[in-house]
């Protein structure tokens, strides 16, 4: 799509100047991009239009990039775009991001059998514009009756959700009440901590779903949105609970959700929003020891879990992933501002950090007791293995773009999945892990334990002294267990969260 955009943009601007901008990224994967983007590009809807904002509206300052949109060097590829022609009409909506803010191309629907060069396609950044440059994205006529609110998580991946909403969702959603006739207003909420989607869920969409009211939850975010709503929504839930729908716009570092289920397409998940339906998110509960502590604000401070089981244990629900060993330790390493500055590379330069430690004594061997519950047995099998390096369970396929942790997990399917290996050289765990990015290959090697599975549990029984390889993690979040703690992995039965996907 890359080599795509820049070639329309090139026949677009075939009058001015060549400008040499960096090439635009592929926009399935936002959040990798490490460029600046310019926050105050922002332009507001006009009051009264019945999209309101929980808090004060951003300026409409006058710096979006009109003056130059894309780069123009890449005519070689006009053939390429010719052939991707009928994704591009398919996919209806096309967006593009230069460094400084995302716009529109505009494909006109009766010419949709044209050739691209001739469909006079318009590149558009200024927001009124933009604002009438819905079609042929399909509006969704099954949001009328539902309460619709849409969630900005201002600080995901590279900090694009809120250029996102301003230039592109909000237009669209301006446009979608005035077609669809809808009168009640659309809520919208940015972000202001990291307890803004906790707080939005435990006082407004928990409730609502208690009481059985439909909604729609665009959420403009990663996977740690869909992980803060989850855990917020009730324990007891009500005969007439309605699982809330979130429509994923994926704005996060690795949009793990997306990028398994397909949402993370080149419209950033607007044709899911478009021509979507709900489908049950599947889930997984990861109760832990009564030490367990959630590490919060770069992991200067830890809070317990707010959600108990009936045996008074922690547990969070996660519908990603939740790891132990190699896995757990570079996303905790790298979740600081400074490295998430690097969007999803944040994750590959901790990992070079923890394959090859500074002092030169290679990977740490993580020393815990592994039990599996094999897919429809009663009984736990435990791994011989004392010391490992990689041990992650997962209901998704990819954890990032590119990168298929488990190559037999089909979207939305609900199977949970263990990969699991011992202690190797840092250049045989990149091996297996470069084999990760080659369509999971890593699976077929010998090293390489993988299977279905309907629980794990890990138990440290004080075989780990430091409290760093006894880092969690559950989609992102990061629990520190004590010395003797245990951690077990369970499918969720229960249907708590639609996520709105193409497939019905
Ligand atoms: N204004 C804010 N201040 C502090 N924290 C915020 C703010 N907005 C969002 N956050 C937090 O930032 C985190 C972003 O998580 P999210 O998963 O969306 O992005 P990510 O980690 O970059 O992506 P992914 O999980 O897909 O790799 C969330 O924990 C969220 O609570």
């Amino acid at each position: 799509m890359k080599k795509l955009f820049n070639s329309v943009l090139t026949s677009l601007k075939s009058n001015k100047k060549s400008s040499r901008q960096p090439p635009l990224p592929d926009p399935a994967s936002a959040g990798a991009s490490s460029s600046g983007l310019d926050l105050n590009s922002s332009a507001q809807v006009e009051a009264g239009d019945g999209i309101s904002n929980g808090e004060t509206e951003g300026q409409n300052t006058a710096s979006q990039d009109s003056a130059n949109p894309g780069s123009s060097d890449l005519e070689s590829t006009n053939q390429e775009s010719l052939n991707q022609k009928k994704s591009v009409i398919l996919t209806g909506a096309v967006i593009g991001r230069t460094a400084n803010t995302f716009y529109y191309l505009k494909v006109p629907k009766d010419d949709a059998e044209k050739e691209l060069p001739e469909l006079g396609i318009e590149a558009r950044h200024d927001v009124e514009n933009a604002a009438q440059l819905a079609y042929p994205f399909t509006l969704p006529s099954d949001i009328v009756d539902t309460k619709v609110y849409v969630v900005i998580s201002t600080l995901s991946g590279t900090q694009l959700a809120t250029s996102f909403y301003d230039n592109i969702l909000a237009p669209l959603l301006k446009r979608l009440k005035s077609e669809l006739d809808i009168s009640e207003t659309i809520h919208v909420e940015r972000t202001k901590d990291a307890r803004s989607v906790i707080d939005l869920t435990n006082t407004l969409f928990a409730s609502n779903a208690n009481q059985g009211i439909r909604q729609l939850i665009i959420l403009l975010s990663g996977d740690g949105g869909i992980v803060d709503v989850l855990n917020e929504l009730p324990t007891t839930i009500s005969s007439n609970y309605l699982p809330p729908q979130v429509s994923l716009i994926p704005l996060g570092t690795g949009n793990a959700l997306a990028q398994s289920s397909g949402i993370a397409d080149e419209t950033w998940g607007l044709s899911t929003l478009a021509r979507g339906h709900a489908k049950a998110l599947p889930t997984f509960i990861a109760t832990f020891s009564s030490g367990a502590r959630l590490l919060v604000d770069e992991a200067r401070q830890e809070e317990e879990l707010s959600l108990k089981d009936e045996k008074g244990h922690p547990y969070m629900r996660g519908a990603v992933v939740c790891s132990w060993g190699m896995h757990a330790g570079l996303v905790a390493d790298s979740d600081t501002a400074e490295y998430r500055k690097f969007g999803v590379e944040r994750f590959k330069m901790a990992a070079k950090e923890a394959l090859y430690p500074e002092d030169g004594a290679g990977p740490h061997h993580y020393k815990a007791k592994l039990s599996l519950l094999p897919k429809g047995s009663t009984h736990w099998k435990k791994i011989e293995r004392t010391e490992h390096a990689y041990v992650l369970t997962t209901l998704v396929s990819n954890l990032e773009k590119g990168f298929t942790i488990s190559p037999e997990s089909a979207p939305l399917q609900g199977s949970m999945r263990i990969v699991h290996f011992g202690p190797m050289a840092g250049d045989e765990i990149m091996q297996l892990m470069t084999k990760a990015y080659q369509g999971g290959q890593h699976i077929s090697e010998e090293s390489v334990s993988y299977e279905e599975v309907d629980g794990v549990r890990i138990s440290f029984e004080g075989r780990e002294d430091d409290a760093r390889w006894r880092r969690i993690c559950v989609d992102g979040k990061i629990i520190r267990l004590e010395a003797d703690g245990w951690v077990e992995i369970r499918k969720e039965p229960r249907h708590l969260l639609s996520l709105r996907h193409l497939s019905r």
